[in-house]
């Protein structure tokens, strides 16, 4: 399988590679479970969770984390704000060792899980915010500043005074989002930030995180099953199966990985039988416009000479391959070695 080395110098701006925030190095996770083997038997086994994964995330990427159901995306995210300690290998977030020093790394983490808040249920969404500036001892100026900005970004003076409880799914997410952002934090954690919003929260979710991102540099690990979060926001993605990573790099290259294909839509002058050109295939025929496929890996650039010289064309057009295929095909074929 195709691989991209890690860490596509996304910094806003700069484009140098920078120095990592997040460095993980052959780590593993295994649960012991108890399973029932009859009536009162009862036999251990083990879930290799996360199985020898090894990445870096430099200062200021905002990196995408994919994978099927039961991939390892949330064991390697516990992992990393400590509240998992690995069975092997080496972890850093900031320089600190995640399990060993859970509380001082909560000061320079933030993580939003959609499936759950963090707020305080009966709380108005204000109250639950000086509780999180007293948590973390966040300085009057910075939490002023930083909620000021959240406030206005994320549309919250409506739902400052309302209590959680009361919040709709999207209002919620962004008060959450909000939450995890008072402290300054250098890395955010996203699980599943737009799960079960409407088109308009997550067009302003995702907005808000490229702002974020590109005004302060927070690092961001982004994980969900929703690519377009994933298109919108990450040059880079991680894709994580059977907890090794099947795939770091571009989204091009994904496609490319994926063994996705492009398409040449081609207009003739006028109908014609299946066009023949070396390294593609004509997949459809509609009067004289023609479908033909090609490795995504591939520039279209010979193609292209190859029909016109042959030809009569009219005009062109080229197609990107449904990510959502690329991906689940990449999940079909990922049983093989990881990628270092
Ligand atoms: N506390 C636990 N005890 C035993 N097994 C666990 C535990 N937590 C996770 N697992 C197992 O580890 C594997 C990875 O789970 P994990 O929750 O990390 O996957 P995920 O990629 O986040 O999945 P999803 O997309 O469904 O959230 C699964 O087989 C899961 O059953």
């Amino acid at each position: 399988m195709r691989t991209e080395t890690a860490g596509g110098g996304t910094v806003p701006g700069d484009g140098v590679a920078a120095e990592p925030l997040i460095e993980v190095d052959g780590v593993e996770k295994v649960f012991s479970v108890r399973r029932r083997a009859g009536r009162l038997r009862r036999v251990r086994r083990e879930v290799r969770a996360v199985d020898g994964l090894t990445f870096r995330v430099p200062r200021g990427e905002m990196v995408g984390y994919i994978g099927p159901n039961g991939a390892g995306k949330s064991t390697t995210v516990k992992m990393l704000t400590g509240i998992l300690t690995p069975s092997g290998g080496r972890l850093r977030v900031a320089g600190i060792d995640p399990a060993r020093e859970r509380t001082r790394l909560a000061r320079r983490i933030g993580v939003v899980f959609g499936q759950r808040t963090t707020l305080w249920w009966d709380l108005p969404l204000q109250d639950s915010y000086e509780l999180v500036r007293r948590m973390y001892r966040v300085p009057d100026a910075v939490y002023r500043a930083n909620l000021d900005r959240c406030v206005e970004l994320l549309d919250l003076a409506p739902l400052l005074a309302v209590p959680v409880r009361q919040l709709s799914l999207g209002q919620r997410m962004r008060g959450d989002i909000a939450a995890a952002l008072l402290h300054d934090p250098e890395v955010l954690y996203l699980d599943e930030p737009t799960i079960g919003l409407d088109v308009v929260s997550k067009a302003k979710v995702r907005q808000f995180l490229r702002e974020v991102n590109a005004e302060r540099g927070t690092t961001v690990l982004l994980t969900t099953h929703d690519l377009t979060d994933i298109e919108q926001l990450c040059r880079r993605v991680m894709v994580i199966d059977h907890g090794r990573l099947v795939y770091d790099g571009g989204l091009d290259g994904l496609r490319a990985a994926g063994e996705g294909e492009r398409t040449l839509v081609v207009d003739l002058e006028r109908e014609l039988p299946p066009l023949e050109v070396p390294g593609a295939r004509t997949v459809r025929v509609e009067g004289p416009r023609q479908w033909l496929a090609f490795p995504a890996g591939r520039s279209a650039a010979p193609l292209v000479t190859a029909v016109a010289e042959r030809y009569p064309l009219v005009d062109l057009s080229l197609r990107e391959p449904d990510i959502e295929e690329v991906i689940a095909r990449l999940y079909a074929g990922a049983h093989g070695p990881p990628a270092r």
